[in-house]
């Protein structure tokens, strides 16, 4: 469907949290160079950032001032889940016993509901807040989309933090409780880390410390977006 675009210059070193799988770490100052000339639009190429990170970690928080800072539009795949859930439709009661369970829906699912919002939007930079959720989740996006992503965004948190952010979230979120969380922490380690691993191999993971306060997250989040010289 997309033309495929081309891998971005990152920087690697060590890691030291999040270190189950050796993840990469980027650290560079030009993070993102997009090609010279290259234009980015909704149907052929779109710009897509996957924000990445476990639960609680801070992925939405800051993609919300990521979309009014930069002009991204912002996909949430849990939220896009949750809507989906509460439609009535007829994959509403696996979605939700899924995530009742802090387990993860089929990626045609996912990939499809996704796939939709990205065609219906009035833009052509994406954030993809929480997904690929798993190996799987990934290699049926790029089948069903036809594109790798440009950059993966990753929020490294420790477990204590991200677990007592969820509790105290008071939403109404099926998943928030301290059952759901540890399961998802679970899921979270053994299928979502090997994507980041992933990206990071090939050099699109930039990772940022995510503790600390909203604002001074969001200060080592927007270099990375500063650096882009999108032509649209
Ligand atoms: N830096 C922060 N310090 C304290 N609380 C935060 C911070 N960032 C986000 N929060 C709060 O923590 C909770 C979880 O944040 P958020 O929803 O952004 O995480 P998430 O990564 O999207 O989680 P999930 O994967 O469960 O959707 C929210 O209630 C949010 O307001
Ligand atoms: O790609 C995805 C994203 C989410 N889910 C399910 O939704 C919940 C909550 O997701 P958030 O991104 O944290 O809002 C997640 O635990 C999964 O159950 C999914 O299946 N696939
Ligand atoms: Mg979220």
């Amino acid at each position: 469907m997309w033309r495929r675009l081309n891998s971005l210059p990152l920087f690697f070193s060590q890691v030291r949290r999040a270190d189950e799988l050796k993840i990469c770490q980027a650290f560079c100052t030009e993070i993102v160079k997009p090609v010279e000339g290259e234009s980015y639009s909704r149907r052929n190429s779109p710009f897509v950032a996957f924000v990445l990170g476990g639960p609680g970690s801070g992925k939405g928080t800051q993609c919300l001032k990521i979309a009014e800072t930069f002009g991204f539009k912002h996909i949430g795949a849990g939220d896009l889940l949750r809507k989906e859930m509460y439609s009535g439709s007829e994959n509403g009661a696996m979605i939700q016993k899924l995530m009742t369970q802090g387990s993860i829906a089929p990626s045609e699912v996912t990939v499809k509901l996704i796939k939709k919002a990205i065609e219906s939007a009035e833009n052509c930079k994406f954030l993809i807040d929480g997904f690929p959720r798993s190996e799987e989740n990934r290699i049926a996006y790029e089948r069903i989309i036809g594109a790798e992503p440009n950059f993966v965004l990753f929020f490294d948190c420790p477990e204590e933090v991200m677990v007592k952010r969820v509790l105290n979230r008071n939403e109404g979120r099926v998943d928030d409780n301290e059952h759901t969380v540890k399961e998802r922490l679970k899921v979270y380690k053994a299928i979502t880390l090997p994507v980041v691993n992933h990206y990071a191999k090939k050099g699109k993971l930039y990772k940022v410390d995510g503790t600390g306060t909203q604002e001074e997250i969001f200060e080592r989040v927007r270099p990375v977006f500063t650096s882009l010289r999108l032509s649209t």
